[in-house]
């Protein structure tokens, strides 16, 4: 049992006792503001029996008998959250050593914050720092900050960055995770070899996978929002707009709402459906044709503002004309996730991930054998010096 808590008792102070049961359930029913929302992140991360609480809840193993499942939080009924704000001209500076952490120098600027690489309190580790530098946080980032919050402590996977610390400076949100030293895919120059973008492929799509059956939509996948490290491995970023999903897999609707980025934007947002797991499939798809190819697939305004691909010039058509060494396989699961109707998508993350580790084995397996011949390969041995796989291509 835990102790009782001086928490949410006016909702202004720091927290110094144990989150009741009830306001935990309020946390995760998306009921409390975001000023205790963010209070009571604060206090988690100090608080190893409320983190250890939290974090049961958020993967579900747990759930107190009279909330409701985590599976059907209504989380953004009524509020619109389209685009995020252009950055704003005049912004607060932060410390050079905030609540601890000292800021070494700034990562990236986005809509929402800047993001700086600091040195935790003790001094012997990196990690990167988002805080909220509007002059007057509005409500949107405030809400941002909590969403990508409780998105992110949800999932724990390699493919998706790790968040260490929520906290609050000036009555500004900021979120602490693990450093990725790496390059943001939009740092990349494509076109990249291809066999390069399947490796990367299969590192996002496990990256959603992993959020998709945690119930995290992230409705902003694109270049700029995952980072690759020297090593290969791809982290997911940047949940600011993510959505709860229930157990239809969509996100709960309240006002119409068009959410994320433009440009990697599925057809059925733009027209102002509700985001679903084949909308996050769909940016991945734009996002690989794109490394692939170093463009987008050449498209024309329908009727409803949709995009639509040109007649007869499907996107695995375009893919083997740009690029005739492609996998034909990867480039048939490339267009797949880029059906203009959901329905042909993938169903799931999980799916696709299957799907592209298997391309992936078929592909390196060719190539071996191809290395390797055996008496049944016939006369086109050796094969030609190519790009692939095995010649250990790196981007950096
Ligand atoms: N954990 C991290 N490790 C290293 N760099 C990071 C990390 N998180 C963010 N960055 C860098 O900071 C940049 C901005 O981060 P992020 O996208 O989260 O901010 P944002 O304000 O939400 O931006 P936007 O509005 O453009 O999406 C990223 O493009 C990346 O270069």
């Amino acid at each position: 049992m835990r102790d009782c808590c001086l928490l949410f008792q006016g909702g202004t102070q720091l927290p110094s006792s144990c989150l009741r049961d009830e306001d935990v359930v309020a946390l995760f029913e998306g009921r409390l503001p975001v000023s205790v929302n963010v209070l009571a992140h604060h206090h988690a991360a100090r608080c190893a029996a409320c983190r250890t609480l939290l974090v049961t809840l958020a993967h579900g193993d747990a759930l107190p008998s009279d909330s409701v499942p985590l599976a059907l939080l209504p989380l953004e009924q009524g509020r619109r959250c389209s685009r995020r704000p252009s950055v704003p001209d005049a912004t607060w500076t932060p410390p050079a050593v905030l609540d601890g952490f000292r800021l070494e120098r700034l990562l990236g600027r986005g809509g929402m914050g800047a993001v700086y690489l600091a040195q935790d309190a003790r001094g012997d580790r990196r990690v990167a720092l988002k805080v909220c530098v509007a002059l007057q946080p509005d409500e949107r980032a405030l809400a941002s900050f909590a969403t990508e919050a409780r998105a992110i402590a949800r999932i724990q996977h390699p493919n998706v960055v790790t968040m260490e610390r929520v906290g609050e400076v000036d009555g500004r949100p900021y979120l602490v995770y693990e450093y990725v030293d790496g390059k943001s895919l939009a740092e990349l120059r494509p076109p990249l070899p291809w066999p390069r973008v399947l490796d990367i492929a299969v590192g996002l799509a496990a990256g959603l996978r992993a959020a998709h059956q945690c119930g995290v939509l992230h409705r902003d996948l694109k270049p700029g929002n995952a980072i690759l490290e020297p090593d290969g491995t791809v982290k997911l970023i940047d949940f600011g707009l993510a959505t709860f999903v229930g157990s239809g897999g969509t996100a709960p609707r309240g006002v119409r709402e068009v959410v994320g980025t433009p440009r990697y934007m599925a057809p059925e947002i733009r027209m102002g459906e509700s985001a679903t797991a084949r909308s996050d499939l769909y940016a991945l798809g734009l996002l690989v044709f794109e490394l692939c190819t170093g463009r987008l697939p050449p498209v024309r305004r329908g009727a409803c503002a949709a995009f639509k691909p040109e007649a007869g010039r499907g996107p695995a058509a375009l893919l083997t004309e740009w690029l005739p060494g492609i996998d034909p396989g990867f480039a048939a699961v490339i267009a797949c996730c880029l059906a203009e109707d959901p329905s042909e998508r993938f169903a799931q993350a999980d799916v696709l991930c299957a799907v592209l580790e298997h391309v992936r084995r078929l592909v390196a397996f060719q190539r071996t054998s191809r290395v390797f011949p055996t008496p049944w390969m016939g006369a086109g041995f050796p094969p030609p010096k190519d790009e692939g796989i095995l010649a250990g291509h790196n981007v950096f």
